[in-house]
C-alpha cells in the first residue's frame, strides 16, 4: 500500500502586499498506513499550516504534497474536495451544529461523503460509531446538552462514520481535562487501530505523546526528531541549571539516581513507580516535565547498565569491545590534550568495576 501522505521539500509563505513570511522551509514527510503521527512544536512553528496542507485546505507553493494518492500542488478545487472527503477531521473546537442533534450532526458528514448508503445504513453506521465513542444514551440529544468531553467524542464519531484512512486532528484535547483528554486520544488511537487509518495530530499536550508511532518537532518552519529537540531543549535546560545553580543540578541529579535505584531493586519498575519519581522530581525542581522525564530515563538507564553488568562486563562484551571501551575512555582523558593522573586512576577504576583487564 503506497503512503497516504508523502511531502517533499515543500515550502509555504504568508504573503501580504507588503510583506511574505516563510512558515514551512523544505519540510519533507512521509506517513505510512496506519501510523500514528504527532506533530508538536512551539506556537507559530507551522503546525497548522502543515496540516492543513495535508488535509487539502490551501495549496503549497513550492514542492510536492501528494495525499491518498492525488497531487495537491496546483490541484483544482474539484480534485481538493474530493480528497477532503475522504479525510476525518477532528478541530480543537468540535464544530457540532447546535440547532442538529449528535445523531444528525454525524450523520450530516456521511451524507457529504462518496459512499451511497440508505437511510436504514446511515443511521445504523451513526449509532454504531457513536456506541463506539461511549455516546450511545445520547444520540438523539442536542450538543448543548454534552460536557466538552462529550462533544469532543460526537467529533471524533463525526469524523471517523466515513470510516477513512486519514485522520487529521488539530489540538483535539485542548479543551478537556486530563481525563477527558487521555480518554479522546485512546479512542482515536483504537478507532485508528481497527479501521488502519493513519492519523496526524498536533499537539501541545506533553501528556498524550505516547499514543504516537512517531513524534515530528516542527521549529523554525523545519522538522526535527523529537529526541532532537528534547535533546536540544534538555541539554540548555540542564547546562543553565549547572552554571546557575550547580547545587540544585547535583542534587537532582543524585536525587533521581537514588529513587531509580529504590524503584528498581527488585529489578521491575511499573508505571505508578515511574509516575512517582515523575511526580517527585517535578515537584523538586523548577525544571519542566520533558527535563524531568529525561533526567529520569538517564538515571534508569544507568542502574539497569549497572545491574546488567554488575562486574561481568566480560562475559557480556567482546575482547574487541572491551578494548574498544578502554582506548576509547583514553581518549577521553587526552582530548584537552593530556591525561592526568586523576583520569588515569578513573579509567583503571572502572576497568575494574566492569571486569575489563586493567590497563597498566
Ligand atoms: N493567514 C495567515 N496570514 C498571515 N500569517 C499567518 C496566517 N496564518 C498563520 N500565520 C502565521 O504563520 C505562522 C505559523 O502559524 P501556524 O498557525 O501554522 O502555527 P502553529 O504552529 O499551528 O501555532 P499554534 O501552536 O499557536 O497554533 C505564525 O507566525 C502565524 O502568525
Amino acid at each position: 500500500m503506497s503512503a497516504p501522505v508523502q511531502i517533499e521539500s515543500v515550502t509555504y509563505s504568508y504573503k501580504t502586499a507588503v510583506s511574505e513570511r516563510k512558515v514551512l522551509n523544505d519540510v519533507s514527510l512521509r506517513i505510512e498506513p496506519g501510523e500514528i503521527v504527532i506533530l508538536t512544536g512551539p506556537s507559530g512553528s507551522g503546525k497548522t499550516t502543515l496540516i492543513t496542507l495535508i488535509g487539502a485546505l490551501r495549496s503549497a507553493q513550492e514542492g510536492s504534497v501528494q495525499v491518498l494518492g492525488h497531487e495537491l500542488r496546483d490541484a483544482g478545487e474539484k480534485e481538493m474536495t474530493r480528497v477532503r472527503r475522504q479525510i476525518g477531521y477532528i478541530f480543537q473546537q468540535h464544530n457540532l451544529l447546535d440547532s442538529l442533534t449528535v445523531a444528525e450532526n454525524v450523520m450530516m458528514s456521511l451524507q457529504l461523503c462518496d459512499e451511497k448508503l440508505s437511510s436504514a445504513e446511515q443511521r445504523q453506521r451513526v449509532v454504531e460509531v457513536l456506541s463506539q465513542v461511549g455516546l450511545e444514551e445520547h444520540v438523539d440529544k442536542y450538543p448543548r446538552a454534552l460536557s466538552g468531553g462529550q462533544k469532543q467524542r460526537a467529533g471524533i464519531a463525526r469524523a471517523l462514520v466515513t470510516r477513512p484512512t486519514l485522520i487529521l486532528a488539530d489540538e483535539p484535547t485542548a479543551s478537556l481535562d486530563k481525563e477527558s483528554g487521555r480518554t479522546v486520544v485512546e479512542l482515536i488511537q483504537a478507532l485508528c487501530q481497527e479501521q488502519g487509518a493513519s492519523v496526524v495530530l498536533v499537539t501541545h499536550d506533553n501528556r498524550i505523546l505516547d499514543v504516537a508511532d512517531r513524534i515530528l518537532h516542527l521549529e523554525d518552519g523545519e522538522i526535527q526528531s523529537i529526541s532532537e529537540a528534547v535533546s536540544a531543549n534538555t541539554s540548555q535546560m540542564l547546562r543553565l541549571l549547572d552554571r546557575h545553580d550547580p547545587q540544585a543540578s547535583l542534587y537532582l541529579s543524585a536525587f533521581s539516581l537514588a529513587l531509580t535505584r529504590v524503584a528498581m531493586a527488585d529489578n521491575t519498575i511499573d508505571d505508578t513507580e515511574r509516575d512517582m519519581i515523575r511526580t517527585v522530581l517535578n515537584q523538586s525542581s523548577d525544571l519542566g516535565q520533558g527535563e524531568v522525564d529525561l533526567v529520569m530515563e538517564l538515571a534508569m538507564s544507568q542502574v539497569r547498565c549497572k545491574s546488567a553488568i554488575n562486574g561481568q562486563a566480560h562475559s557480556i562484551f567482546s575482547e574487541e569491545q572491551a578494548r574498544h571501551f578502554i582506548d576509547s575512555m583514553h581518549a577521553v582523558a587526552a582530548a584537552d590534550g593530556e591525561t592526568s593522573p586523576e583520569e588515569l586512576a578513573e579509567i583503571r577504576k572502572i576497568a575494574e568495576e566492569l571486569g575489563f583487564p586493567v590497563p597498566s
